[in-house]
């Protein structure tokens, strides 16, 4: 039977590499920066102009469809999933590497329907590296079948995480503590991309066995979960139960074991959520 959704995926991966040229011309260009929740949440004129040509692109195809976009939730848009066909775009996600061209930045496209992921799309623009995944059907990276390390033994791992973007003191002490307690398991190291998308990909790609971070956003994460899951891995959420998009909270790992072994260490503290009305 032909895949309905595959209009709507061919056309997502058209619409990173688009987008993704984009981000890679506005590195040579002077990059303004503008700040959103705090100084340390980053955001510049391309970022929005990355989402409002995707979105556009999208709209003039499928016109019906919804869409919940980092950059227009900032700017009042509501961020509630529904069963509705719904692209969740996070334009360049990594606007903090972008800014200071440190060279991991990806375009991020997740597609879901009746609150699932159906497909996947995150193009690390500066690696050139097109990585997809599409619901039942695997994980690829231009083209190349994706498979999660299989390695199961956390003390012969590497894990990524980040430290968000709070600055409140006590939520650093908590990410710290987590932090510490992950590293003193002891594991091989501790490393971060600077993009939740990235991070994802590093876990599909068999790199590092397992990523998790508190306070991303369902724009950070909805492709990137499916890449993991179609490349053979696992998601939750840092209390163990099973990954919720919308509460700002993962862990995805190559295993079950890993994964749950790393919820064991983590303070799973919730910020507000994505669809909390009040959070803004
Ligand atoms: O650069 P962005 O899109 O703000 O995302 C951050 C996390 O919120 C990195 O993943
Ligand atoms: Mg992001
Ligand atoms: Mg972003």
């Amino acid at each position: 039977m032909a895949d309905v959704w595959q209009t709507a995926m061919d056309h997502a991966v058209g619409a990173a590499r688009r987008a993704g040229q984009v981000v890679r011309e506005a590195l040579q260009d002077d990059r303004k920066v503008m700040t959103k929740s705090s100084s340390v949440d980053l955001v510049t004129q391309t970022d929005q102009k990355v989402e409002q040509l995707i979105i556009q692109s999208v709209k003039e195809k499928f016109p019906t469809h919804r869409f919940i976009g980092e950059e227009s939730v900032a700017a009042g848009e509501s961020c509630v999933l529904t069963d509705a066909p719904t692209w969740i775009i996070d334009p360049i996600d990594g606007t903090t590497n972008f800014v200071h061209a440190f060279p991991f930045v990806a375009v991020s496209i997740g597609f879901s329907v009746n609150k699932q992921v159906e497909f996947g799309v995150v193009f690390s623009c500066l690696e050139d590296k097109m990585f997809t995944a599409r619901r039942g059907k695997g994980a690829f990276c231009n083209g190349e079948p994706l498979q999660v390390s299989d390695q199961e033994d956390i003390k012969q791992s590497i894990i990524a995480t980040e430290f968000g973007s709070s600055r409140d003191p006590d939520a650093v002490d908590r990410i710290f503590s987590s932090l510490r307690n992950v590293l003193c398991i002891p594991v091989h190291g501790v490393r971060g991309a600077g993009t939740a998308a990235i991070n994802m990909c590093l876990v599909a790609s068999g790199c590092v066995e397992a990523y998790y971070e508190i306070g991303i956003h369902v724009w950070d994460i909805a492709a990137g979960s499916l890449i993991v899951s179609e490349a053979g891995g696992v998601l939750m959420d840092v209390d163990g139960g099973p990954l919720d998009l919308m509460s700002r909270r993962i862990v995805a790992a190559n295993s079950r074991t890993i994964a749950e072994r790393i919820v064991r260490e983590i303070d799973a503290f919730g910020p507000p959520r994505d669809d909390e009305p009040l959070r803004r």
